[in-house]
């Protein structure tokens, strides 16, 4: 021990980790002191003492070392960094060292079917990243490199799609506040400051390479000493360091490109509701579509959903195992009913790599590994099945080994295990001839015993005689008070009770040695055949990983072909191309609790930017959402909610939708959505999928429509993105007179009655009226208060006047120039050119109106002026407000 005693040991540990907490072994405990103990006992409501050491008293708690578990589990999650030191005997007493830290990305004991990933992101240049996603408990281990425009942006989408729980930002990132601000806004991951070494080319890369092969990083293309290697290193050096055990489990390094998947960023999975509701409410798409009897099964399907792809020939392959599951139901079925049974083998693989396997566990790997046989046997007895891509799915592990460890497990496993690994009972017998022996002594010890009483009836006439055994008494002979006076010399009193008398004899006391020494023996020699074992499974990991990865395949497969057949979902076709056809669509999710009215939608190169208009709840957002989740889940590999589809591949899907409440957090409404559009506007391209819901419904009125009509020119005449953009703002809809490829389109209503009845049906043309004065009559509105609102609207309408900015040399008048400007005049609702000289004087034609005040005509000069791309969304928002005060002055 050292000079400080004990709370000194401890304080000088605490010294050599940078972990907020120290549980130090002593004997049966895991204690903390001090600071750390009076922290746990708040936080875990455990009881504080009194410590005295050296003459000073330190506040002290303890647990258990059984129930180190659980605690540990608590600490990490409620965020704390828990280091644990473990106590080993030395010659001269014992001493304690720290073997490993628990943190929230290398938390083996959790019992969330969530995955937990550990990220660890490095920045090598303004404009690149190396991004590494370990997932400890399953052995996962994700890289991929980020570069160009936006960089920083889409390293945070992708830590957001796997929402790690802990991330190793390297040492450039660290002093970038608003990089980890960002990070911290879009989850909730802890930040860990690992050493910087671990992040530096050379050592990351040498780490890399020990844990998966000298020849790996070439063979998958992966540049040594580059932005992904780099990440990959360090998370590794970093699971070492936290003493873990888990390396062996993480075998496969999978790098995957930007090109391999669809942007869907963090915004756009919120708007969509993917895995989670934005009020919390109702359900996500993931609730909705999954049908996974696994959780291995729901994680993957997760993921996917998080994921859309786009390889046209992944998809295709999964769309054809959907296909087959989905003609055949009682197959489909009996496929499920088999894979209800597995376990979850990938993350059983990380639980004997990091020695927290129990006999239990390595039962149901067993139970789980004879499930593939019965898979392969289902799949290959259905023709249909047998000819589709299923088959592959199920033997891309390794038969051979996957039966040779089974029949390992089966013939060394006891079918009934206790759950204590050091008391026996865990090995089958035939399974080891020493071990055999030992069980056949102690079986007979006890059968003796068992003749005992009987025996010793017989012999003495005893009538209530009894033997049986307690701790504190070992085993014991027990006879009634009324017979204890008549007991032979051989027996010796231990112990008289209110009715009875306990005796012992020397033949007990030597049969009761020699069945504890048999059942120490034995203990042991079980334990070690089954360390054994499990370290003859951990060797196996990936072959675990690998039927792991099947089941869940096949499970998150079966759960699509479910759901399709259920809600009569069509596969899509699947095209690279910049079509969009969607006939009778539906939406996912609204449709499961709603009499659904189908809608159609058709997109083309001449026809690609639809302005939604309709009045309040007619089903706006409901039919742009829809489109988005049919692309996205057709990208996914799934049927989608339509009568027919077919849909071109996107290389993203971004959102802009109204209606979230972020002024809780901070910031004003109008802002986030200005951020948001401005992501839109940088990313899109035209292979992309924009939805914009009321953009600039944020800001006054007229500002509003500025932004949004700016907007609606950008992404028509630069992006060129398949766009469907819904608005209050009628006035846009003369852009579609204007600009070539924009249509308008609306939600009719019938308001030919005393109100008006939502028809939920997708029209061609603008509506052909504002119905917001409309609406506050219906819903009861005083009269005066109505009609002084039309006039004011009137008045509006009369008094100001849009300049829109055509589409190049195709717009759709005839003989215009790209030069010429064209004002709307929103009271009368027409266009007309204007003299657009150098853009110098975009006023009205004298044509006897109200020609514009110096004020307004300014701003709309500026603002046809403005580069909204370049523009940052606060230099966006002082220009506005800027304007607003030349109207106002
Ligand atoms: N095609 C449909 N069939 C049946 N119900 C629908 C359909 N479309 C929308 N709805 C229902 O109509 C309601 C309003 O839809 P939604 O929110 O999309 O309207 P909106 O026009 O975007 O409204 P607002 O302009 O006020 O945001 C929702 O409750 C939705 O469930």
């Amino acid at each position: 021990m050292t000079e400080g005693g004990i709370v000194g040991e401890f304080l000088g540990l605490k010294e050599e980790t940078d972990a907020d907490l120290l549980a130090m072994q002593c004997g049966d405990f895991y204690e903390f002191f001090a600071d750390d103990a009076e922290l746990v006992a708040e936080e875990l409501d455990l009881r504080v003492s009194e410590k005295s050491s050296h003459g000073s008293s330190y506040p002290m708690a303890g647990v258990p070392l059984s129930e180190l578990t659980p605690y540990l589990k608590a600490l990490v999650e409620r965020g704390y960094r828990v280091a644990v030191a473990e106590q080993y005997d030395t010659e001269d007493g014992h001493a304690r060292e720290i073997v490993r830290v628990a943190t929230p990305g290398t938390l083996i004991e959790t019992a969330a079917e969530d995955a937990r990933y550990l990220a660890g992101i490095v920045r090598v240049a303004e404009d690149c990243y190396g991004l590494a996603f370990a997932e400890v408990t399953t052995g996962r281990f994700l890289v991929t490199r980020i570069e160009g425009e936006d960089a920083a942006a889409r390293a945070i989408t992708e830590c957001y799609r796997y929402d790690p729980v802990e991330i190793l930002p390297g040492p450039d990132l660290r002093e970038d506040e608003a990089f980890l601000s960002s990070l911290a806004e879009r989850t909730d991951a802890e930040v860990t400051r690992h050493e910087a070494n671990a992040f530096a080319p050379g050592a990351a890369t040498h780490t890399t390479r020990e844990q998966f092969g000298r020849e790996t990083l070439s063979s998958l293309g992966l540049e040594p000493e580059g932005p992904a290697v780099r990440a990959a290193g360090a998370v590794l050096s970093y699971v070492a360091e936290t003493g873990l055990g888990v390396l062996p489990s993480m075998t496969r390094l999978q790098p995957y490109g930007a090109d391999d998947f669809a942007s869907c960023d963090v915004t756009t999975q919120r708007n969509l509701e993917i895995t989670e509701t934005m009020t919390g409410a109702g359900q996500s798409l993931f609730a909705t579509v999954d049908h996974t009897v696994t959780s291995a099964g729901g994680r993957l399907l997760k993921e996917w959903l998080g994921r859309p792809r786009r390889s046209l020939g992944e998809l295709r392959r999964r769309q054809e195992c959907v296909t087959a599951l989905s003609e055949r139901a009682l197959a489909r079925e009996d496929l499920r009913e088999i894979l209800g049974e597995a376990s979850d083998l990938e993350r059983l693989a990380s639980r004997t790599t990091h020695g927290s396997a129990d006999a239990g566990a390595l039962l149901r790997a067993r139970d789980s590994l004879a499930l593939v046989p019965e898979l392969a046997d289902l799949i290959a007895g259905d023709d249909r099945l047998a000819d589709s891509p299923l088959s592959k799915v199920v033997e891309r592990p390794d038969r051979e080994a996957t039966v040779d460890l089974r029949e390992a497990l089966d013939e060394g496993l006891a079918n009934d295990p206790p759950k204590t690994l050091r008391e026996g009972g865990l090995i089958e017998r035939g399974y080891d001839a020493n071990l055999d022996e030992l069980v056949e002594r102690h079986e007979e010890a006890l059968e003796w015993i068992e003749e005992l009483g009987p025996r010793e009836k017989d012999a003495h006439g005893f009538a209530h005689l009894q033997v049986d055994r307690n701790k504190t008494d070992g085993y014991y002979i027990q006879i009634g008070k009324s017979e204890a006076e008549d007991v032979p010399d051989s027996y010796r009193q231990v112990k008289t009770l209110k009715n009875s008398v306990r005796f012992s004899t020397d033949a007990l006391e030597e049969r009761e040695r020699e069945i504890l020494r048999l059942e120490e023996q034995r203990g042991e020699l079980e334990y070690d055949l089954f360390c054994e074992l499990r370290e003859r499974v951990a060797k196996r990991a990936t072959l675990l990983q690998d039927v792991g990865r099947a089941i869940a395949e096949l499970d998150a497969l079966a759960s699509f072909a479910t759901h399709a057949v259920e809600n009569r979902w069509r596969r899509p076709e699947l095209e690279e191309s910049r079509a969009l056809d969607i006939e009778a669509g539906r939406h996912p999710v609204v449709e499961q609790s709603t009499e659904f009215v189908p809608n159609d939608l058709s997109l083309t190169d001449e026809r690609e930017f639809l302005i939604v208009t309709g009045p309040n709840m007619s089903g706006k957002s409901t039919y742009m959402r829809q489109v988005a989740l049919i692309v996205l889940l057709a990208q996914v590999g799934s049927f989608v909610p339509a009568e027919r589809a077919r849909v071109g591949l996107v290389d993203g899907i971004y959102t802009r939708v109204g209606a979230l409440d972020e002024l809780a957090q901070g910031r004003s409404t109008f802002m986030v959505e200005m951020s948001e559009l401005s992501n839109i506007l940088h990313s899109a391209t035209e292979d992309s999928l924009v939805i914009l819901d009321e953009v600039g419904r944020g800001t006054a009125t007229y500002d509003g429509i500025s932004i949004a009509w700016a907007t609606t020119e950008y992404l028509h005449n630069e992006v060129r993105a398949k766009t469907l953009f819904a608005t209050h703002y009628h006035e846009l809809t003369a852009l579609a007179e204007h600009l070539p490829r924009v249509e308008n389109v609306h939600v009719a209503v019938d308001d030919s009655g005393d109100g008006v009845t939502f028809l939920r049906t997708i029209r061609e043309g603008p509506t052909d009226r504002s119905y917001g004065v409309h609406v506050a009559e219906l819903a009861g509105v005083p009269g005066p208060v109505v009609s002084r609102s039309d006039e004011v609207l009137e008045r509006l309408r009369a008094e100001k006047a849009i300049e829109a900015k055509g589409g190049g040399g195709d717009r759709k008048s005839s003989g215009e120039s790209g030069t010429q400007q064209v004002v709307f005049d929103v009271g009368s609702g027409e266009m007309r050119t204007a003299s657009a000289d150098g853009g110098n004087d975009p006023g009205p034609e004298p044509d006897g109106e109200d020609p514009l005040d110096p004020e307004t005509e300014a701003v709309l000069t500026e603002l046809s002026e403005l580069e909204l791309a370049s523009l940052s969304p606060v230099e966006l928002m002082g220009r506005v407000q800027e304007w607003q005060g030349w109207i106002d002055e």
